[in-house]
Formats: C-alpha cells, sequence, structure tokens
C-alpha cells in the first residue's frame, strides 16, 4: 500500500504553549521550580526587612559595578542577606518601587505555591491587584516624600516613584496630583470590592431608597392599570433582549466556525501533525497488509478558555436579593494531572497489531483502521475490506478481547452512522478529566443551556454538557465504587458554577447519610425543604422523602396553575413574564426557581416504601418538566424491581457507570456496554438514541467542601427555600368515620409523643417512628377519636388536650 504523507505543518503557538504546559504538567520540573522559587522569595524578603535596617550603613558601598560588589571581598555589608541579598534590596525598592517591592515577594509567593499545586491565592486576581498597589504605592510614597530625597538612604517610594511624582507635579501640579491619586484609588476599590461603593452611599441613600422602595410598589401596580407605560417599558426590555440574543448568537457563529477540538491526525514515527495513509514502515507497522492507519490525537482545545468574572448571567430581578452574591471561582478547584505520559504511539502500534492480527487469523482483511485517543480509552475504527460482513467481525469480539488481554474492551459494530467498525481499547496510564478544565472549557462557560450540567469528556476529548432542563430527568446507575458518587458530585457542581441561589433550589435525598451531607452548608442559599421541620434540609429519613415527594407534587400543581393564569407554556416564559414586572405578585405570582430533586440510592427508598415512592416520582417525572422540576435519581442496583417500567417510561436521560452484569447494563441502558466500562467515572450516556461514552469529571471531597464553604460564607436568605405543607387525604377525613376497634400497633406509643412534646403534628409521628404520611394520618385520627388531640386545623399542628402523662394514662386505661 502506498504511503500518503500529508503536507507537514509548522506549529502553532497553540501547539507550542500545550507543549510547555505539559512540561510544566510533569511535577518534578514544577517542584523544582516551585521550591526555588519559595527559596528565592524568602531569600529577598529577608533582604528587603533586612535593608530597611541595614541599608543606611551599605548605602555608601552600592555606588560600584556589580561584579566588583560582589566579587571584591574588601566590601562587606550588615544586610542579613548578604551582598547579594543587598543588591537586590537596593535595585528593586531605592532603583525601584520603594517599599512596594514587597508585592514581588508575595507574586513570587503564590506563584511557587501554585507549581506545588496549593492554591494560596488566586494567581490572575493576585498579579493584577499587586500591579496596581505596586505602581500606586510607589507614586504615592514618592511624592509624599519627595523633599526627603537626598536626606535618607532609603527612597520610600523608589525611583520610579520619585521621577514620577516630580514629572506629574510639573505636568498637573500638586492639586493634579493629590486628584490622580485620589481618583485612582476609589477607581481601584470600587472596581475591586463590590461592598465599597455600597458603603460610601450608605449614609447618603439610607432615605431615598425609602422613596425608591415605594416607586418600585407603585410601579408594579401602575403596569396592572396604565396598559401605555408597560407596552413602552415592555418594548424597551424586548430591544435590550434582543440586542443581548445578537451577542450571544455572534458567539455562538464562532463556536461552529473554529471547530472546538482541533483535530490533529499524527504519522507513528513523527508526532506532528501529519496525516498518513498505509506504511511500508517495517519499525512501524507489523506487517505491510494491515491496511491504513490513522492516529487521531484531538487536542484539548477547549480548555484555558478565559474564565471572565463569573457573574451570574442576566439581570433577574430576584437575584437583587442577594445582590453581592458571588459564583464560585474557578481556582475553588483542582486540576489533577496526573502526570500520566499520553499515550504513546508503541502502545497505539501494538493495540493495532493485535486487533490485525486477530482479524488475519480468521481471514477478515481490513482496508484501513483509525485510532482516536481519548482521556481514558482509545476508539480504533476499522474499515473492512469489501465484502467483508460486519456481524463477522462481531461476533470475534471476545478474541479480541482475549488478544489484547486487556479489560473494558467494548466494540461496536457498526458505528451508529458509519459503516465501520469501532473497538474501544482502555489507555494503559489513563488520564484524569478534571471538573477544573471541564468547568473552564469554551463550550461550558459559553453555554446557552438553561441548567447545563458538565459531565466530562467524550472519547474525541469534546467537553460533554447536557442541559438538564431538556433532559429532562436522569437516571443514573454503577456499581458500588465506579463513580457515581463522583458523577452527582460533578452534576451540583456544574449548576453551582452558573445559578444564583434564586434561580435554582435542590432537594436532596441521602439516605445513605454521607454522600450529600457536605451540601447542608448552603441550605440557606440553595436547598428546599418542608416547612416548620427543624432539622436539616438534606432527607435522610425514609417517610420524610414521601412526604417532601408528595409537597413537591402540590407545588408542581400549584406552578401549573400559575403558569396558566400567566398564559405561559413553561417555566422559563412564567419567569421572563414576571421579570419584566408584566405578572402582579399580588395576584399570587412568583419568581419560580428550578427545583432539581436529586435522590442518592433510589434502591433504598423503593425497598422500604414501595409505590409510596414510587407513584409521586413517576408523576414528578411525567409532569414537572414544564414547571421546572427536575430529577436525578441515583441507585447502586439497577434491577428491574427496582427501577420499574414506571421509572423508566419517565427518565429519558441514562448514565451508567459500571454495572456488575450484562443484565444490569440492559436495565439501565436498553442496552449491553456498561458491564464492559473500566471504572473510575467511566460512563456510557443515553438520551434516547446513541450511547456517547465519556469520562466522568473528577471533582474531589475537599473542592465540593471548599465551593460549600466559599458559597455558605456569603450572605444567604434566612431560611432554607419553603416547599408546601403536605396535608394527607386521611388528615381531613371525619374523625368520626376512623375505626377504633382497630388501633394502629404505634398509637400508644404516638399518644405518649404527642403528650410528651405538646405537639400534635403528622409529621413528627412520621419522623418517629419512620413511617409514611398515610399511615401517620391515620394514627392522628385516632388519637382525635380518643381525645388526645383537637380536629384537624388546616397547615398548623393540631392541638394537644391531654396536660401530660399521668393523664394520658388515665385516658388510655379508660379506652381498654
Ligand atoms: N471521574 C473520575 N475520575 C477518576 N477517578 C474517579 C472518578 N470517579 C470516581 N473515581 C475514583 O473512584 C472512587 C470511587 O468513586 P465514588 O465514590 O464516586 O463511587 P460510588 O460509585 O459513588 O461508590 P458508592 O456507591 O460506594 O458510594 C473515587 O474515590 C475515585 O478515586
Amino acid at each position: 500500500m502506498g504511503v500518503k504523507t500529508k503536507r507537514p505543518k509548522t506549529k502553532t503557538k497553540r501547539q507550542l504553549i500545550s507543549e510547555f504546559r505539559n512540561k510544566m504538567n510533569d511535577f518534578k520540573v514544577r517542584f523544582f521550580f516551585g521550591l526555588f522559587l519559595i527559596a528565592y522569595s524568602i531569600f529577598l524578603l529577608v533582604a528587603f526587612v533586612s535593608f530597611i535596617f541595614t541599608g543606611g550603613a551599605d548605602h555608601s558601598q552600592f555606588n560600584i559595578n556589580f561584579f566588583e560588589f560582589i566579587f571584591n571581598s574588601d566590601i562587606n555589608v550588615q544586610n542579613r542577606t548578604g551582598k547579594l541579598g543587598a543588591y537586590f534590596a537596593d535595585l528593586f525598592i531605592n532603583s525601584g518601587i520603594g517599599v512596594a517591592a514587597l508585592t514581588i515577594v508575595l507574586v513570587l509567593m503564590v506563584l511557587a505555591f501554585r507549581l506545588l499545586k496549593v492554591t494560596l491565592l488566586p494567581l490572575r486576581k493576585t498579579l493584577l491587584h499587586s500591579f496596581f498597589i505596586a505602581v500606586w504605592t510607589s507614586i504615592f510614597l514618592g511624592y509624599i516624600f519627595i523633599n526627603a530625597v537626598n536626606d535618607h538612604y532609603i527612597l520610600l517610594g523608589g525611583q520610579m516613584g520619585y521621577f514620577t511624582s516630580t514629572w506629574l507635579i510639573s505636568a498637573i501640579g500638586n492639586v493634579g496630583v493629590v486628584l490622580f491619586l485620589f481618583f485612582t484609588l476609589i477607581t481601584y476599590l470600587t472596581f475591586t470590592f463590590d461592598g465599597f461603593i455600597p458603603l460610601i452611599k450608605k449614609p447618603f441613600m439610607a432615605k431615598s431608597d425609602k422613596t425608591k422602595t415605594s416607586q418600585q410598589k407603585q410601579t408594579v401596580l401602575t403596569n396592572e392599570v396604565t396598559p401605555d407605560t408597560q407596552v413602552k417599558e415592555a418594548q424597551w426590555e424586548s430591544e435590550v433582549a434582543i440586542k443581548e440574543e445578537v451577542k450571544v448568537e455572534k458567539s455562538l457563529e464562532l463556536e461552529v466556525e473554529a471547530p472546538t477540538a482541533a483535530t490533529a491526525p499524527t504519522t507513528l514515527k513523527d508526532k506532528g501533525p501529519i496525516e498518513m495513509d498505509a506504511t511500508p514502515n517495517p519499525d512501524a507497522m507489523a506487517s505491510e497488509d494491515d491496511g491504513e492507519f490513522i492516529i487521531e490525537k484531538n487536542q484539548e482545545d477547549d480548555e484555558g478558555f478565559e474564565v471572565k468574572d463569573n457573574r451570574p448571567l442576566g439581570d433577574y430581578d430576584p437575584t437583587l436579593d442577594l445582590s453581592s452574591y458571588q459564583l464560585p471561582s474557578i481556582d475553588l478547584l483542582e486540576d489533577h494531572h496526573m502526570g500520566n505520559e499520553p499515550v504513546t504511539d508503541e502502545e497505539l502500534n501494538s493495540n493495532k497489531d493485535k486487533i490485525v492480527n486477530t482479524l488475519n487469523d480468521y481471514k477478515i482483511e481490513i482496508k484501513s483502521i483509525k485510532a482516536t485517543v481519548g482521556p481514558t480509552v482509545t476508539l480504533y475504527e476499522i474499515v473492512p475490506a469489501p465484502g467483508v460482513r460486519i456481524s463477522k467481525i462481531k461476533n470475534l469480539e471476545d478474541d479480541i478481547a482475549l488478544s489484547l488481554a486487556a479489560l473494558g474492551i467494548r466494540i461496536i459494530a457498526p458505528m451508529p452512522g458509519k459503516g465501520t467498525i469501532g473497538i474501544e481499547v482502555p489507555n494503559s496510564e489513563p488520564e484524569i478529566v478534571s471538573m477544573k478544565t471541564i468547568i473552564s472549557s469554551k463550550k461550558f462557560q459559553t453555554t446557552k443551556f438553561e441548567l447545563p450540567i458538565a459531565l466530562g469528556k467524550t472519547i474525541a476529548n469534546e467537553t460533554f454538557v447536557i442541559d438538564l432542563a431538556k433532559a429532562p430527568h436522569m437516571l443514573v446507575a454503577g456499581a458500588t465504587g465506579q463513580g457515581k458518587s463522583v458523577g452527582l458530585n460533578a452534576i451540583i457542581t456544574s449548576l453551582l458554577y452558573k445559578k444564583h441561589p434564586s434561580q435554582i433550589k435542590f432537594v436532596l435525598v441521602d439516605p445513605k447519610k454521607v454522600e450529600l451531607n457536605i451540601y447542608s452548608k448552603i441550605e440557606r442559599h440553595f436547598l428546599a425543604k418542608l416547612p416548620d421541620e427543624e432539622d436539616e434540609a438534606i432527607i435522610t429519613d425514609v417517610a420524610k422523602v414521601v412526604t417532601t415527594l408528595n409537597s413537591l407534587t402540590i407545588e408542581m400543581d400549584a406552578r401549573y396553575d400559575l403558569l396558566k393564569k400567566a398564559h405561559a407554556r413553561n417555566v422559563k416564559e412564567y419567569n421572563h413574564k414576571f421579570v419584566k414586572r408584566s405578572l402582579n405578585p399580588e395576584k399570587g405570582h412568583r419568581f419560580l426557581p428550578y427545583i432539581i430533586v436529586i435522590i442518592d440510592e433510589f434502591a433504598d427508598l423503593i425497598m422500604t416504601a414501595g409505590k409510596e415512592v414510587e407513584m409521586p416520582i413517576a408523576r414528578i417525572a411525567q409532569l414537572a418538566r414544564a414547571v421546572g422540576i427536575h430529577m436525578i435519581v441515583a441507585t447502586q442496583r439497577p434491577s428491574t424491581n427496582i427501577i420499574t417500567g414506571v421509572i423508566k417510561a419517565n427518565f429519558p436521560t441514562r448514565v451508567a457507570f459500571k454495572v456488575a452484569s450484562m443484565i444490569d447494563s440492559r436495565t439501565i441502558l436498553d442496552s449491553p456496554g456498561a458491564n464492559q466500562l473500566i471504572g473510575r467515572g467511566d460512563m456510557l450516556i443515553t438520551q434516547g438514541s446513541d450511547l456517547v461514552r465519556v469520562q466522568c469529571a473528577f471533582v474531589d471531597t475537599p473542592e465540593v467542601e471548599q465551593i460549600n464553604d466559599f458559597i455558605g460564607s456569603q450572605k444567604g436568605y434566612p431560611s432554607a427555600f419553603l416547599l408546601p405543607e403536605y396535608i394527607g387525604d386521611t388528615s381531613s377525613s371525619e374523625a368520626g368515620e376512623v375505626d377504633m376497634s382497630n388501633k394502629d400497633a404505634f398509637f400508644e406509643e404516638a399518644a405518649q409523643v404527642v403528650v410528651a412534646n405538646q405537639s400534635g403534628s403528622t409529621s413528627l409521628i412520621q419522623r418517629r417512628f419512620s413511617i409514611g404520611y398515610n399511615r401517620a394520618g391515620r394514627i392522628i385520627d385516632q388519637l382525635e377519636v380518643a381525645g388526645v388531640v383537637g380536629p384537624f386545623e388546616g397547615s398548623k399542628a393540631r392541638q394537644v388536650l391531654i396536660p401530660d402523662e399521668v393523664s394520658l394514662q388515665h385516658l388510655l386505661k379508660g379506652l381498654q
């Protein structure tokens, strides 16, 4: 077969940068530079501080040239860091920027620790702030001490400060310099600290704020009565909206034109971007009849996108409740680079040879093989020679797997829409896909999705993002230890990186009690819970899950009513109208945050509560999409008695981590494959049609903790988002209909609990005895007939009629 060698392209700037990055990812190199920089910055710090005290004595020695100063042993200095330190201190302080040179030490320190993968402070911000502080302080001190320049050995503003301020005085005079310094400082503080303007405005605004609030109120009311104003306002708003849309579309056009992942096919020998057909090179190829072999190492072109000031998108009014809320910064996430070698050409060749030889053994000829290298697996795509039936290769699945002697091989025959055969082979040294690279990818940063979830990277190294708003519900399965919890954390983290607390609320159900507890810190920002529950928002109790799910169905129905009244088709349209003030809050309208219900370990729930949980879940899954309620249900045991037909039918997006058997894989995905995954976040995703293999983004527990600490330390709402109270059917039934001849087994104990707590609340009984709402409701009704509690009083707990334990015992005896 002939060699088709394409013209080698010269390396682009991006490729050079990426090569440099790869080098710097080698931990040994980073470690060396990191330690060196730490030592150097400590040296400088001591030199600077010492210079402040000893500079006077050493001053006279600096007038000679550097080499003479350093090498002449007759010259001695008092600086603690010797002549070199004294020289640097004089250079940076006197000849440079004065005492502001201390910022150089800070920057070097941050940089050094960054190389050691420790984030002291965000690097980019530190650089910017240090630059401003250094220049401003230097000029300021240069100006203040302009007359002391000849009297003192140390120039506090350095020569830069002295010369700049001298020049400024001649250009704009003393008044100008003072105004300049004042103006630049105020500007800096304004842009740096969100609270700065409110702080200086506070004394002046106290009065005018009151006036403004009443004006705002009036606007809402006037919107109702004067349609003219409303039309004008709506027109203006829609112009702005259109302009914004145009902007976003433009950026999307760009995205389409410039491919997100630059494909760089390479030869076997040359790592440069050369494409080749087959090759007769005996070193590279095992046999001349192997056919064409193309290697595609898709570059992670999507990474390193400059993350703009990470503020909530859009101008929603509800965000004003927490107007100073900052989205978490990207620096809270880790790189997780293991410094693994990317897949070597030797590995690719050896795998290719094994595949080709196995096929040759069965007299199957192939036309070409193409290898696409992903983060954890490499896809070998085979084009069979004309006349070879695909089913023949499919039947050799086990033989190929055996010859490659690797776990996790998956054969896709044929590749959907391609007519080729895919063989996925795990890489010997898989690369971790860090959440940081995914969050900072262009795709995620510029996404227009309502609820973007960045799940990881595909085999072609493309960032994989789905929109939960369209999903609209997800089923996640995976045997224990295969990456399910990390996956759930990646899902929640994606949303926390995009949404303001007013826009989204989570209902977290965690029967295992450990996995989601980490999110308790953001209860007042992002969690939703039932009212009158003193305990935590994260639901660990099965009985409470049933109540919460029923409460969610009430919320769902209420939202449907609101949408109907507002003539809105979905929550997005509804909120848009609300934000534009065309819905009157006095008529019950409110901004509707998305509610994301996450259930970790669904199996535990179904086993304990069965239909009691299955029914509300199915109902929510069927209807809640339009009203902004979405569910993510995870399970370790994807068997048919857990993932029932009803559940399955209503969860179109399915995510499978490695599962134990092919049957489990079929239960979750409707096809095999998940049993052949390699674990550690390797997953298959289907949204109804094709299966996509994705390496899940890795976010470690300490990172999630940091994000939660960051959010939790900010001002939140007074409490979690309150869901409507669920009042079971039985609570409203007539007490007279209660059958007292068949008292509940918990009747007496429940009476004691109610009297001891002096609270006739159904949920109290539910919690104490871990029973469903209906049963607790029946007990309360029996207690009413027995005279322990008063009649049903709507959303309030019933009144307890028995004051103490003694009276209760007396009453219970009378009932026997
Ligand atoms: N995306 C990933 N990339 C790399 N390693 C991962 C990834 N996901 C998980 N792992 C590794 O696998 C381990 C187990 O993951 P995880 O805790 O998510 O499993 P799990 O399926 O939730 O298990 P369980 O159901 O027992 O809680 C992690 O501690 C981590 O070392």
